[in-house]
C-alpha cells in the first residue's frame, strides 16, 4: 500500500498535479496542509524532483518544521535540502547572500516592533513631530501597510500631494528608512520589500533562484498580503510551477495588511490554473462542523462551500454563560480536570483560545491554583523582555557596530555615569558628520564640549572593541557568558530592582539554553554557529514556535495564533459581543469588519475535532473598567439543535438566554440599533418600565464588591439604567443597576 491510498480522490488529484499553477481552495480541515506534505513526498519519490528544488512556505517556522518531519517521515530522506520555511526567513536567507547588491551590509540588524518603536520616536524628535497629532504607533502602521503595499517613501510623497496631514506621514516615512538604512537594519516589512527590490533589480540573483525553486507551493494562501504575491509571482515565473492551498473564509490577518483578493483572483492571475476544491472535512466531529458552517454562513462577501464530514455526530456543543470571568476560568479549569481524570485526555489535548492576550491572565491564575500544566503562547513576548533586549543589544553592537538603536540602549547599562546631555552631544556630533552613533564614539576626543565624559565614553568603547575581539575567538554562548560575567550584570539586576532579580536571572538562564540549542543544532548540520546566526534566529522567532508537542501542558492563546493547528478539546472563551466581536467591530461603519471577526470565530471553531465548549461571562474587567457583555452574536448563529448542557455542570449557572438561527439582517440590524442607539453593549436584564432602581442620585448606597458611595448619575440604558457611583474606596465606577445590586442605605448608615 502507498502513502497516496490515504488520500481522497480530490486530495489525490491535486498531490499527482505537479506542473503548472494550482488552486486548492477548501475548508477547514479538509487535508490542505496534509496534500502539501504528501505533494512534496510525491514530487521527491515519484516525479524525482531533487529536494534541492523544492520551495515551501508556511506561515511559521513551527508548521515548517512539522512539514519537514513528515517529509522525513514519508520520504525518509531529502527534507534538508528542502527550503520549507517562513516569507520572512526565506527572505532574510536571500538577503543575508545578496542584500550587498542593495547597498546593504550582509550582516544587517532585523529590527522588530519594539525596535521599531524606539526608532520611530528618535525620528519624531528629530523632525520635530507631535506625537499627540501623529502616534507613533499610528505612523509606523501607515508606513508598514505602504510597505505592505510597495510604495515607497518617494511614491508616497507624491500621493500625498495637497494632504498635509498624509504630506507630515510621508516626511516620516523618508526620514524612518533613512534611519533603517544608516543603521543597516531592516524592519519585518523590510525583509519582503528588499528581496523583490533584489529580484526586480539583479537578473542574475532572480534567475538564480528561478532555477533553484522550480517548484513552490504556499500554506495558508489566503493570508498572504501584495508584497508577498508579488515575491511569489516572480519566483515562479519561468518554471510556473506553483501550487498554493488557502481558505477564505480564513483570512483573519488583513489588519496586518493580508490581501483576500490575492487568492480571489488566483484564476485571473493564472488562467490556466487547475482549481480543485476539497470538501470533506477529516477533522472535527459533525456537530462541530456543523456549527463552523452555520456560523460562517452569515457572511456575504464569500466563496460559497460547503464541507461535510463522514465523522460521527459526538458531542453537542456546549454553551455556558457564568456571572463573571473568574467563574468562566474556574469552570474551565475544572472542566479540564475532570476530562483528564474520567476521558483519560492529556492535557496537550486541550487549548483554551481568546480573542486578547489580556484574556491569559484569569487562566492562568486559575491553573496555577488547580494545578494544570499550561503554557501561554504569546503575551509578552520572552525576547522583549528588559534583560534579554539588553544583552541582545551587547550582542547586536558587536556583530553590527551601525546598529545605533543597540549602542544607544547599552552605552549607560549597567550604570557607568554617561548622561543624557553627553550623548545626545554624540548624536548631534554623528548627525553633522553624517556617520554613525559607534562611529562618532570612536572619535569621541573631536565631539565639542564633551568634557569630562570623554574618559567614560572611551573606556565603553574600548570594551566593545574588547568583546568584538573576542567574538573572533569564542563560541556565541561563550562570548555571551563572558559578557555576562565581565559586565556584573547579574548583580546590577539586583541593584537596580530585588524583586525582580530572579526571574530575570532565570531568563538570562534561559537565554544561555537557547544560544546552547543553537549551537547543538548547528552542529548537527555541520555549520559554523555564529552570532548573525543566532540573531537571526531569535528575531524571526514567532510565539507559537515555542510551542512544543512532546511536552504535556494545556495551550492557551488567541484565536489568531491558533490557525492551523487541532486540539481534540476546545474552550473558546469570552465569547460575548464588546469583545467577540470586539466592540470596535460592532460599532464600525463597515460590516467587512464583523466578517473578518466571523472568520476568526470559524478559525476557532474549527481547531475542535471531539469537543467544543464556548463560554462567557457577563462581567469582565476590561482594561480597569467592569464592562457587561451579552452573549456573543455568533453563539446565536449557531443552531440550537447543535447545542447540548455540559454535562455534570460543576456549578449551577443559569442558562444563556440567546435568541437562535439569526439570519445576517436579523444579526445586522440587532448590530446596529445596538451599535448606534446606545454607547455601549447592554446586557439583556429587563427592568420593568417604570420601576426605578430604588435609589436616587444623590442617596448613599452599597456594593457587595467596592463597599459604600455615593450615587451621582443614573441614565435610562433602554434596558436596564445605567448608574454612576463614586465609591469612597474605589473611585467612580459605572455600573448596570441589574447587575451591580446596589442596595440604598439609610440616613444612619445601613
Ligand atoms: N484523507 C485523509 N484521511 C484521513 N485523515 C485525513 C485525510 N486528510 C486529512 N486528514 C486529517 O485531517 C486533519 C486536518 O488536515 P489538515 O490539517 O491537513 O487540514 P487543513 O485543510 O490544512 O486544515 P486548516 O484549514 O485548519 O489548516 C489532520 O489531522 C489530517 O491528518
Ligand atoms: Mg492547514
Amino acid at each position: 500500500m502507498s502513502i497516496y491510498d490515504s488520500l481522497n480522490e480530490m486530495q489525490k488529484k491535486a498531490v499527482f498535479q505537479t506542473e503548472g499553477p494550482v488552486l486548492i481552495l477548501a475548508g477547514a480541515g479538509s487535508g490542505k496542509t496534509r496534500v502539501l506534505t504528501h505533494r512534496i513526498a510525491y514530487l521527491i519519490e515519484e516525479k524525482g524532483v531533487n529536494p534541492w528544488n523544492i520551495l515551501a512556505i508556511t506561515f511559521t517556522n513551527k508548521a515548517a518544521g512539522e512539514m519537514r518531519e513528515r517529509v522525513d517521515h514519508l520520504v525518509g530522506f531529502g527534507s534538508e535540502s528542502i527550503w520549507v520555511s517562513t516569507f520572512h526567513s526565506a527572505c532574510v536567507r536571500i538577503l543575508r547572500r545578496f542584500i550587498d547588491r542593495l547597498g546593504y551590509d550582509t550582516n544587517f540588524t532585523i529590527y522588530d516592533t519594539d525596535d521599531q518603536k524606539s526608532l520611530m520616536k528618535e525620528v519624531c524628535k528629530y523632525l520635530q513631530i507631535d506625537t499627540k497629532t501623529y502616534r507613533e504607533r499610528a505612523l509606523l502602521s501607515a508606513i508598514s501597510s505602504a510597505k505592505n503595499e510597495m510604495i515607497s517613501p518617494q511614491e508616497f510623497l507624491l500621493q500625498a500631494e495637497g494632504d498635509f496631514s498624509k504630506q507630515k506621514i510621508a516626511e516620516v516615512y523618508l526620514e524612518y528608512e533613512k534611519q533603517l538604512r544608516a543603521n543597516n537594519a531592516l524592519d519585518f516589512d523590510d525583509l519582503l520589500v528588499r528581496t523583490v527590490q533584489l529580484f526586480e533589480t539583479q537578473p542574475d540573483v532572480l534567475d538564480y533562484y528561478q532555477e533553484r525553486f522550480r517548484y513552490i507551493m504556499v500554506d495558508e494562501y489566503q493570508d498572504t498580503n501584495t508584497v508577498q504575491f508579488h515575491l511569489i509571482r516572480i519566483l515562479s515565473s519561468k518554471y510556473r510551477n506553483l501550487c498554493v492551498v488557502g481558505d477564505d473564509d480564513q483570512s483573519i490577518y488583513k489588519f496586518r495588511g493580508a490581501n483576500i483578493k490575492n487568492i480571489l483572483n488566483f484564476e485571473s492571475e493564472f488562467p490556466d490554473a487547475t482549481v480543485i476544491k476539497l470538501e470533506q472535512n477529516y477533522r472535527s466531529t459533525s456537530n462541530i462542523l456543523n456549527a463552523a458552517n452555520a456560523v460562517i454562513h452569515n457572511n456575504i462577501g464569500r466563496k460559497d462551500k460547503t464541507l461535510w464530514t463522514e465523522n460521527p455526530e459526538g458531542e453537542k456543543i456546549a454553551c455556558k454563560q457564568f456571572d463573571n470571568a473568574y467563574d468562566e476560568a474556574d469552570y474551565i479549569a475544572a472542566a479540564i480536570q475532570k476530562k483528564v481524570k474520567e476521558e483519560r485526555a492529556s492535557y496537550k489535548d486541550c487549548a483554551v483560545l481568546y480573542r486578547t492576550n489580556a484574556q491569559s491572565r484569569m487562566f492562568e491564575e486559575r491553573f496555577v491554583s488547580t494545578n494544570i500544566p499550561y503554557k501561554v503562547i504569546g503575551g509578552v513576548n520572552f525576547y522583549a523582555r528588559r534583560e534579554i533586549k539588553d544583552l541582545l543589544a551587547y550582542l547586536r553592537t558587536i556583530e553590527n557596530g551601525r546598529d545605533d538603536l543597540a549602542v544607544r540602549r547599552i552605552i549607560n547599562v549597567p550604570k557607568r555615569g554617561i548622561g543624557l546631555t553627553s550623548i545626545n552631544r554624540v548624536q548631534e556630533y554623528a548627525l553633522q558628520k553624517e556617520t554613525g552613533f559607534y562611529e562618532a564614539l570612536l572619535a569621541a576626543d573631536l565631539i565639542p564640549g564633551i568634557g569630562r565624559a570623554l574618559s567614560k565614553l572611551e573606556s565603553f568603547v574600548a570594551l566593545i572593541e574588547h568583546f568584538k575581539e573576542e567574538a573572533g575567538r569564542l563560541t556565541p554562548l561563550a562570548l555571551l557568558t563572558d559578557i555576562i560575567e565581565t559586565l556584573d550584570y547579574e548583580n546590577y539586576l539586583e541593584e537596580i530592582d530585588m524583586e525582580d532579580a530572579e526571574s530575570r536571572i532565570e531568563n538570562i538562564e534561559e537565554l544561555k539554553s537557547k544560544l546552547a540549542s543553537y549551537e547543538e543544532s548547528c552542529e548537527e548540520a555541520g555549520e559554523q554557529p555564529t552570532l548573525s546566526g543566532f540573531l537571526e534566529e531569535v528575531a524571526l522567532v514567532a510565539d507559537i514556535d515555542n510551542l512544543d508537542e512532546e511536552s504535556d501542558y494545556v495551550v492557551l492563546m488567541t484565536l489568531h495564533s491558533a490557525k492551523g493547528l487541532e486540539f481534540s478539546y476546545v474552550f473558546l472563551a469570552g465569547m460575548e459581543d464588546g469583545l467577540f466581536p470586539s466592540y470596535m467591530t460592532i460599532t464600525a461603519d463597515d460590516p467587512m469588519e464583523l466578517e473578518e471577526e466571523r472568520r476568526l470565530c470559524y478559525v476557532g471553531i474549527t481547531r475542535a475535532m471531539k469537543e467544543l465548549t464556548l463560554t462567557c461571562a457577563k462581567r469582565r474587567m476590561v482594561r480597569g473598567e467592569t464592562q457587561y457583555n451579552i452573549a456573543s452574536r455568533f453563539l446565536k448563529e449557531i443552531p440550537e439543535s447543535l447545542i447540548g448542557t455540559v454535562s455534570g455542570t460543576l456549578r449551577e449557572r443559569p442558562q444563556m438566554e440567546i435568541a437562535r438561527n439569526q439570519t445576517y439582517a436579523k444579526a445586522k440590524a440587532a448590530f446596529h440599533s445596538q451599535a448606534f442607539g446606545i454607547k455601549r453593549p447592554v446586557q439583556q436584564f429587563k427592568v420593568a418600565s417604570g420601576e426605578g432602581p430604588g435609589y436616587d442620585v444623590g442617596d448613599r448606597v452599597r456594593h457587595m464588591k467596592f463597599g459604600e458611595g455615593l450615587v451621582t448619575a443614573i441614565t435610562e440604558g433602554g434596558r436596564d439604567y445605567e448608574v454612576t457611583v463614586e465609591f469612597d474606596r474605589f473611585g467612580v465606577k459605572k455600573m448596570f443597576a441589574a447587575f451591580a445590586k446596589l442596595q440604598k442605605m439609610d440616613e444612619s448608615g445601613f
